[in-house]
């Protein structure tokens, strides 16, 4: 039998031309090599099917196809074509299959929700790291295990590349991986066969709403993702937030599977008395009986979530909880999440809100500790959820004294286009400055700050780019802010 009629069982062989032995795996043209499967996925914007006869020329061997009508094309195609329900279903299978099942030996644990994935999934590593555990992390910022960093386009990377990289960390040593699973992976099949530990939802509150059309659709995406990992593993522990009607949802969804919820609202994990200053965190927690007295260097309210997720869900899993709370002490905040940039006598904080409750958190947590004013500058990411723009903008005229109105990253849009969208949303009432020029907006914001003003970039966090066109520019929110606060000789 060929090689990849043992990699994935469950399809029909329209035609098999004798393939040699598959050395390499694709859904992209442009990565073919001799003797690769290439996947024909039905994208967003090309059909792969249209793409079949270059893989071919390229070396491709087997097609996998999901559209029928396309088969009558294909009959002098030198190559097996395998006709499945679900290309990128099969895509994973095939995978995982490729790669040697490498969640098999892994201990991977998944967090998702719209905010707060990067900054739980580093804190899950931070633990298991400082419990002296080899852990590898795959998301936003970056894939890496030990000094090794991958390249990372995606927060989660399709299931091709994903199942290379659990591969090449567990060869390197990795015992857990901590993983983002977006909300398009769980749709995408991106991370499907995986055999999960265990899942953290940290909320659902509105984005990406272009993808799912509406709250619902997005919840039930992200539901299935606990569906699937039970499948795979009966006792994943799961940590939902039960503060937030979402996670609420989680947790009578799977009230009888091995969960623990968290929240001043969970009778399991439950958060009170906290206390938020430019120091970090205090907050206390009823567990198991005990209560935990944590401290955090984390600013920002939101945290707060942040580490009851990461600590709930490895005490439940079995991590010494006196480890634990000494090291919530020891946590690092993470790059580009509440991040402060040193002014000489005001405050300037670099954070990744791109979505109106992202925004409204860090607003509120940042009012708490307001002087003087707050002078915001944000714009919002193009060919992304519209519906959100004006939602930010009034959040954004509800907290800030000052409103610059930017350009993020606005993709194939008119970064002016973008802007009208979130003034929609706004009163018009406060001072609100147009400049679509990011590097100028960070200056101008910084050129006005007075003493013990504060001055959030919001939007774009750890990103070392900027996205205009089709064009990748470099551009780093900190150190443009760095650079004017030195020229305006307001660095500290
Ligand atoms: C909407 C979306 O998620 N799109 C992702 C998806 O693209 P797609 O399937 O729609 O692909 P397509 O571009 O229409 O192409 C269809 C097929 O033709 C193939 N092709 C295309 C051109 C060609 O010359 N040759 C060729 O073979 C492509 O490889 C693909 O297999 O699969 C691609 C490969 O994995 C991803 O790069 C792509 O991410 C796009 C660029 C993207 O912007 N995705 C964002 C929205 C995303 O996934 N975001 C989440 C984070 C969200 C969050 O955390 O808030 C993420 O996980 O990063
Ligand atoms: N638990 C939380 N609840 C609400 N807002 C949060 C929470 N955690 C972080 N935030 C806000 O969201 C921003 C992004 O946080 P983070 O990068 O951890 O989220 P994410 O889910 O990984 O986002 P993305 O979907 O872009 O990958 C932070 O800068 C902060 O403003
Ligand atoms: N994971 C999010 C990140 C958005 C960050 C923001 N800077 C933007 O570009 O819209 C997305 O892909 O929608
Ligand atoms: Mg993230």
């Amino acid at each position: 039998m060929n090689k990849y009629k043992l990699l994935y069982k469950d399809f029909k062989i329209l035609k098999d031309s004798k393939s040699e032995e598959i050395i390499h795996i694709t859904n992209n043209t442009k990565d073919i090599k001799p003797n690769s499967i290439f996947f024909a996925i039905k994208g967003s914007k090309f059909d792969g099917h249209q793409f079949i006869k270059k893989a071919v020329s390229k070396g491709a061997k087997v097609i996998f196809i999901s559209d029928k009508s396309k088969i009558k094309d294909l009959k002098n195609i030198n190559a097996t074509i395998v006709l499945v329900d679900n290309t990128r279903k099969a895509q994973a299978l095939v995978a995982k299959k490729f790669y040697g099942n490498p969640s098999k030996d892994l201990k991977v644990i998944g967090i998702t929700g719209t905010n707060g994935k990067t900054t739980v999934s580093n804190l899950i590593y931070q633990y298991l790291s400082m419990y002296g555990k080899e852990i590898g992390i795959i998301g936003t910022i970056w894939y890496r295990f030990k000094d090794k960093i991958y390249d990372a386009g995606r927060t989660t990377p399709d299931s091709i590349k994903w199942n290379e990289l659990l591969r090449k960390m567990k060869n390197q040593g990795a015992q857990f991986i901590s993983a983002e699973i977006s909300s398009h992976a769980i749709d995408q099949y991106r991370v499907y066969g995986t055999k999960f530990e265990g899942g953290i939802f940290t909320n659902l509150t509105q984005d990406h709403l272009d993808y799912h059309k509406d709250m619902e659709s997005y919840f039930q995406t992200k539901k299935s993702f606990f569906d699937y990992i039970l499948q795979e593993k009966e006792d994943a522990l799961i940590s939902t937030n039960v503060d937030n009607y979402y996670g609420k949802r989680i947790y009578e969804e799977f009230k009888n599977k091995n969960i623990i919820s968290y929240g001043k609202e969970s009778s399991q994990f439950k958060i009170k008395n906290f206390e938020t200053s430019m120091e970090g965190l205090y907050f206390e927690v009823n567990y198991k009986g005990k209560i935990l007295k944590l401290k955090s260097r984390l600013r920002g309210d939101f945290n707060i979530y942040n580490i009851s997720a990461a600590f709930s869900f490895l005490a439940e899993y079995g991590i010494d909880i006196e480890f634990l709370k000494e090291a919530t002490r020891k946590l690092i905040p993470i790059k580009g999440r509440f991040e402060i940039i040193p002014a000489k006598d005001f405050l300037v904080v670099n954070d990744y809100a791109h979505t109106p409750d992202a925004l409204e958190n860090i607003l509120k947590s940042l009012l708490k500790i307001k002087k003087r004013r707050i002078i915001i500058v944000f714009g919002a990411g193009g060919d992304r959820d519209k519906t959100k723009r004006p939602k930010m903008g009034s959040i954004a005229e509800k907290y800030a004294d000052i409103i610059i109105l930017t350009s993020d990253n606005p993709r194939s849009e008119d970064p002016v286009d973008i802007i009208e969208d979130i003034k929609t949303g706004m009163e018009m009432k406060k001072d609100i400055i147009e400049i679509v020029d990011r590097e100028e907006a960070i200056k101008e914001a910084i050129k006005i700050a007075m003493p013990e003003d504060i001055v959030l970039i919001s939007g774009k966090g750890h990103e070392t780019y900027q996205i205009i066109g089709e064009n990748i520019y470099h551009f780093d929110d900190s150190d443009v802010a760095k650079k004017y606060l030195k020229m305006f000789n307001k660095s500290r």
